[in-house]
């Protein structure tokens, strides 16, 4: 197919040349690159990934098309996508459309025929940085300005925005377990997943007071993935402090996790250029068995926080860089994981976690 010519260029002055996917248009965001084979669709609907262009380093996408349930938020919030080949067709018996076709419908611009690797190689060697791409301007003057409107992402709080304005409930009413969800951009495979073990969840706007999410009387509390800069959402980190304070089951993933560990003491830094895919492999301290696992995260918490914190233990680690992957309280029945065990896309060796959730509330 001809499409119209795009660029893509980088904070750091790198310019790669492509062609326009999605809608025609400029958009920017901090770039970063996910190595999963699989699972485009959940990818760019996740909500952790607001405000980011995603690069995936799989060569190929759009070949199965899109199907509209099989989604992680009702629409992307992605800032654009870098492809190697984008398929104009798409072959898979039940797709409700083309990913061309939802990439416009919901307005997110993209650039293809890129060389991903040299691309990737560059951000691994140079780290996170913010970029445009654009199929509206090709002078680096105007793509320059476009791209000097783009907020960093450290210092960045973005749950807020994308949480939703209203509670809702999930899974079934007459369900023995109540879990409230606190939303700051909360996957759907989350709440399917505690669905599927007998939970009925009330999902939170980030903002609620822990006095209002009592007046439903839940069993235990959720706190959920989201996108931005963890350093700055101190009303969350209270609001843990508080949840703390019930001895009430509680359960992080990903920004939950960071959030977790915050209201314990422990500090968050932004990763040079984090961890995003779907084979990271993660050993349990305590079992001493290892997860290939789900990633997506360009934050991470201060190990050197942890060695003379009392309130906190190491409980998973992630094999390639040493980073902290999980943590429990040492005295609260809380725990947490930086990875995504509800997977989607992904491996589900973690799955487990959703099962000690679930003990640590029947117990
Ligand atoms: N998936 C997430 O919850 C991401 C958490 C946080 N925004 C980070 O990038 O580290």
């Amino acid at each position: 197919m001809n499409r119209k010519k795009a660029t893509l260029l980088l904070a750091d002055g790198t310019v790669f040349y492509g062609t326009l996917v999605g809608k025609d248009g400029t958009n920017g965001g901090e770039i970063c690159f996910n190595t999963g084979m699989t699972g485009y669709q959940e990818i760019y609907t996740d909500p952790s990934y607001t405000g980011q262009i995603i690069v995936n380093t799989t060569p190929h996408i759009g070949n199965y098309g899109t199907i509209d349930t099989e989604v992680e938020s009702a629409h992307p919030l992605i800032a654009g996508i870098v492809v190697s080949h984008f398929s104009d067709v798409h072959s898979r018996i039940d797709a409700t459309k083309s990913l061309q076709a939802y990439l416009e419908e919901h307005g997110v611009t993209g650039i293809a025929d890129v060389d991903t690797r040299k691309l990737v190689r560059h951000l691994r060697s140079k780290g996170a940085m913010n970029a445009i791409i654009s199929s509206e301007y090709d002078n680096l003057e105007d793509l320059q300005a476009e791209l000097d409107k783009v907020p960093s992402m450290a210092g960045l709080e973005l749950s807020s925005k994308v949480s939703t304005k209203e509670p809702y409930f999930f899974g079934d009413e007459n369900a023995e377990v109540k879990v409230a969800c606190i939303d700051y951009g909360i996957k759907l495979n989350i709440l399917r997943n505690l669905a599927d073990r007998g939970v009925y969840c009330k999902v939170f706007p980030a903002k609620t007071s822990v006095a209002e999410m009592e007046k439903w009387a839940p069993n235990a509390y959720f706190l959920s993935n989201g996108p931005g800069d963890p350093a700055v959402m101190d009303y969350a980190v209270e609001t843990t402090k508080e949840l703390l304070e019930l001895n009430k089951p509680l359960f992080g993933i990903c920004l939950g996790h960071q959030l977790l560990a915050r209201a314990c003491g422990v500090g968050t830094y932004k990763m040079h250029h984090g961890h995003r895919g779907l084979n990271h492999p993660i050993k349990n301290v305590k079992t001493g068995k290892s997860e290939i696992t789900s990633q997506n995260h360009g934050f991470n918490i201060t190990k050197e926080d942890i060695s003379d914190n009392p309130n906190v233990e190491i409980t998973h680690v992630h094999l390639n860089d040493g980073t902290i992957a999980g943590i429990k309280h040492t005295s609260k029945p809380a725990f947490s994981v930086q990875y995504h065990p509800e997977s989607s896309p992904g491996p589900h060796d973690s799955r487990y976690l959703f099962d000690e959730f679930l003990a640590l509330i029947n117990n």
